[in-house]
């Protein structure tokens, strides 16, 4: 895999994420009832950011719980992944809640969509909305973020990698190509 670019730096990460805690609270009229589920294993530590972001601006910290997919190749199909849901752990509950999904990066839809069948096997949200860090297109199914920190035009034959501190050696998003 041969590096492109660097799309965003920890700066330009954390400016976005500033203004989709803004978008998150404006969209919702403030953010009672709202509830983020991180989707492991870059969207956890993302949705820890955005509720440190919004505690810092409304003065509440909102409930952060983990849903862990992991996508597999189908050897039989060699464009699609299969979404599998290892786990979803929660310590609140959902019903009547306003869940927002927090991924890294959004492409096919396939892990958004396993994750919205997880949510709704485990309780009845009023609402569930998506926010990631990047949107590099090519979608598979009809699943749009509500919240984006950047859109990147990509080939299918480019890779976004998102890297955070929380987790690797520093927070930047950048692009390959295969
Ligand atoms: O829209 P999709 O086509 O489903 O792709 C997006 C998913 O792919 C990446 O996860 P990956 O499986 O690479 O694992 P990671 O989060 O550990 O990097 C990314 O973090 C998203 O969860
Ligand atoms: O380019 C991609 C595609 C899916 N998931 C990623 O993290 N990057």
């Amino acid at each position: 895999m041969e590096f492109k670019a660097k799309l965003l730096d920890d700066k330009m990460i954390d400016r976005s994420l500033t203004r989709l805690a803004h978008e998150i609270i404006e969209k919702n009229k403030g953010i009672e009832d709202v509830v983020l589920i991180g989707i492991k294993s870059r969207g956890v530590p993302l949705a820890h950011r955005l509720a440190s972001k919004i505690a810092l601006i409304e003065g509440k910290q909102l409930p952060v719980g983990e849903l862990d997919i992991t996508l597999y190749r189908d050897d039989l199909s060699l464009k699609s992944y299969e979404p599998d849901v290892k786990g979803l752990v929660l310590d609140f509950k959902i019903d009547g809640k306003i869940v927002i999904l927090v991924d890294d990066v959004i492409y096919t839809g396939r892990t958004v969509r396993a994750a919205m069948d997880a949510i709704i096997d485990y309780g009845r949200p009023s609402s569930i909305q998506l926010a990631v860090l990047v949107d590099r297109g090519h979608r598979e199914l009809p699943i749009r973020p509500d919240y984006v920190g950047k859109n990147v035009p990509t080939s299918s034959k480019e890779v976004v990698k998102v890297k955070l501190e929380e987790m690797d050696d520093a927070s930047e998003v950048s692009i390959y190509q295969n």
